[in-house]
């Protein structure tokens, strides 16, 4: 994620709680969906992608301040974690699981945003 002036200026726990805030459906993690540095994070970006619907995500790798404040906040300590519509969903392990039975999929689908919502007359 490219930060600019104003962003680096917000302290780093504004700058998470608005991520969260702006994004239903965020995955924070090492690398990126495409180019995953981790197993764990390459995993469940893998899981969120065959959602098939688009999806935030925050490389922790290249902001090493939100790697050290967002466990604190989250009160839970590993990476990778989804975050939808507000919400700590979990790990990897969880991420996995979920989609395994099914039940990442719908979450996924109701969380992002209609792309053919249209407006009644
Ligand atoms: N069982 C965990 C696996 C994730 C994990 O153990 N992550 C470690 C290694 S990538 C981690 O984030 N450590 C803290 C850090 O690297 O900042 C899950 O379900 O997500
Ligand atoms: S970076 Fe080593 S286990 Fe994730």
């Amino acid at each position: 994620m490219q930060e600019n002036q104003t962003e680096q200026n917000l302290d780093t726990e504004t700058r998470i709680r608005q991520q969260i805030a702006e994004n239903p459906v965020l995955l924070y993690m090492k690398g990126s969906p495409k180019l995953p540095s981790c197993g764990f994070s390459a995993q469940a970006s893998q899981a969120l992608m065959a959602c098939g619907k688009p999806f935030a995500y925050v490389d922790i790798l290249q902001n090493p301040d939100i790697r050290a404040e967002l466990p604190k906040i989250a009160n839970w300590p590993t990476f990778p974690q989804l975050w939808v519509n507000g919400e700590l969903i979990g790990g990897c392990d969880i991420i996995l699981e979920m989609f395994q039975q099914g039940e990442l999929q719908p979450l996924i689908a109701e969380a992002s945003p209609e792309v053919d919502e249209k407006e009644s007359n």
